[in-house]
């Protein structure tokens, strides 16, 4: 697992450490210089005539790029320090000059001082960004802007060396300067990182899109923090997911695996039925009850015979894949099914006559308008951010599509707090937040995004609340952890069912049993 905590938790945390006098920064800035060192040897043969570049700001983000631009110096790299603010790290500045660094001060110069200087640093062997970290309030401003909109620009032409491989390597230091560290968010010019070295613990930012695609490859630093409380993000890992996985044992039969209840496909969408059963089907349910017009229950059982058609107890239900939900739809083009998709979430509400325990439900889809006013933390609903728009707007925020993409935690949370169920918001990173706590999973190809993807998705989420009913209804922060699992469970498969190629959906249910046995192996 890895967990990721907010700019004022790892504050807090460095607080008494920096007043006992523990040398954190030596700590951050001797961990980069390794790092770049090592991303050097990767990538030429000599340290000696390497050029390396540091974009220097004002705070400790700075210092910690100074103090490490020193170690290469010394180590014979040809360290430069283009200071784009009008004060620098004093200790740092003056340790980078004593070890051999030089200094370019971009401050009070114009557009084309710093047009030159990008120009420079494009043709680097590797460039820090030490602008800001974890003390960014908003988009980078003044210099800090030009400069990384002008080198981003330099590098996005190939301005690189004509001897080198191209482009220089982007090393960040803590985080790409400008992201939003708590929230992923892009409120302005971002140099987009090859790494990012970050010290004390993970940043959200780094996990969450759209921030989490500049942040290339995340490399934590323990510098001696103590994050004692609850992270603000987590991403679960294959061995998170082996561990939990509720493996039959001797006494198990099909009713304790959890049988999983589908409302999903019409006529008019008979494929979307077929999708999520065959999710839940070969995620390992115990068994899958499937509800809907005739003519779409025998299009399942002709594609899988294990899936019984009509009515049952069931320990969780998926509700709407395949169902319209707009009210512009004819209504033929329903068949009954928001009829039997209300009536299966007010079974899973435990508000139904003769129901005598509520279930977990996935609510996806056409499903979202069947939604009452709250809902409970074992109602998993499975918006894209189209969805969740739609969703938001019909409970008054004013918000579209474009702004869920570029704050997916906000919406997200936003969406759980006004329904107060566990939101799954799919996308090439999908975010998910519980009652408590949030998680961010990374682990689908692009080729995932893909018509009906959703669909196996929710019928494989479903199976995972099947098997362990019981507890995500007592347990209001479990149904977001299974979730995040699914999710991993989901993307893996994608990954196995056609490792590099595209794949089709149908491919992905096929591929989770193999995915699964390898994650319970390990
Ligand atoms: N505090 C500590 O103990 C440690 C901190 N470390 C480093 O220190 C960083 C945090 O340092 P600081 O708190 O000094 O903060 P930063 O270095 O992130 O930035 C603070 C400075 O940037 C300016 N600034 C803020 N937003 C700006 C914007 N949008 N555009 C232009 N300028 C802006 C501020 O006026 C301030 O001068 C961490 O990210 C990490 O790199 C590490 O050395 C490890 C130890
Ligand atoms: N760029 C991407 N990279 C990886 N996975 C993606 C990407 N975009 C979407 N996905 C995943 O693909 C699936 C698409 O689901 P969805 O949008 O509901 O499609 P459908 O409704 O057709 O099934 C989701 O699991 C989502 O997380
Ligand atoms: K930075």
């Amino acid at each position: 697992m890895i967990s990721a905590w907010d700019a004022d938790d790892v504050r807090a945390a460095e607080a008494p450490l920096l007043e006992a006098g523990e040398p954190l920064m030596d700590r951050a800035a001797f961990a980069l210089a390794r790092q770049v060192l090592a991303d050097l040897r990767a990538r030429r043969r000599h340290l000696r005539g390497a050029r390396v570049v540091l974009l220097v700001g004002a705070g400790n983000n700075g210092g910690d790029a100074l103090f490490a631009g020193a170690v290469l110096a010394r180590r014979g790299v040809a360290v430069t320090a283009v200071l784009v603010s009008d004060r620098a790290h004093d200790g740092g500045l003056t340790t980078l000059r004593r070890a051999g660094g030089r200094v370019v001060d971009l401050a009070g110069e114009g557009p084309e001082r710093v047009g030159a200087v990008a120009a420079q640093a494009a043709r680097a062997d590797v460039v820090v960004d030490g602008v800001l970290g974890i003390g960014a309030r908003g988009a980078l401003r003044g210099r800090a802007a030009e400069l990384v909109d002008a080198l981003a620009e330099a590098l996005a032409r190939g301005d690189g060396p004509a001897d080198g491989p191209g482009r220089p390597w982007v090393v960040a230091v803590d985080l790409p300067s400008g992201i939003g560290a708590d929230d992923g968010t892009l409120p302005g010019p971002v140099l987009p990182a090859d790494r990012t070295v970050t010290f004390g613990a993970v940043k959200p930012g780094l996990l969450l899109p759209p921030a989490a695609s500049r942040c290339g490859e995340v490399t934590a630093v323990d510098i001696g923090l103590a994050l004692d409380g609850p992270p603000a993000l987590r991403r679960l890992e294959a061995a998170d997911v082996g561990r939990a996985w509720p493996v039959p044992g001797p006494a198990d039969h099909k009713y304790t695996r959890g049988v999983v209840g589908v409302v999903a496909g019409t006529a008019a969408y008979p494929g979307a039925a077929v999708l999520t059963t065959s999710g839940a089907v070969r995620a390992g349910a115990g068994m899958v009850r499937y509800r809907g017009p005739g003519a779409v229950g025998q299009a399942v059982v002709a594609a899988r015979p294990e899936v019984v058609v009509g009515p049952g107890r069931v320990q969780s239900w998926v509700v709407g894949p395949g169902i319209p939900s707009g009210p512009d739809q004819p209504p033929d083009a329903d068949d009954g099914q928001h009829e039997r998709g209300g009536a299966a979430l007010a079974a899973a509400r435990g508000e139904l006559a003769g129901v005598r325990e509520p279930a977990p439900a996935v609510v996806d889809a056409g499903g979202l308008a069947l939604l009452g006013d709250r809902c409970p933390p074992w109602f998993v609903l499975t918006p894209h951010a189209g969805e969740l728009t739609t969703l938001l707007r019909s409970r008054g925020e004013d918000v579209r599509r474009h702004e869920v993409e570029a704050a997916p935690l906000r919406w997200a949370r936003r969406a759980q707090e006004l329904t107060g169920a566990t939101v799954l918001l799919k996308g090439g990173v999908t975010v998910v937040v519980g009652p408590r706590g949030a998680f961010s999973q990374a682990d689908a190809p692009g080729w995932l995004a893909t018509a009906g993807a959703g669909d196996v998705l929710a019928g494989l989420l479903g199976a995972m609340l099947a098997a362990r009913s019981a507890e995500v209804v007592e347990q209001p922060t479990l149904a977001a952890e299974v979730a995040a699992a699914a999710a991993l469970v989901h993307g893996r498969a994608a990954r196995r069912a056609n490792p590099g190629g595209p794949v089709a959906a149908l491919d992905v249910a096929e591929a989770v049993p193999a995915t699964v046995a390898e994650l319970v192996g390990r």
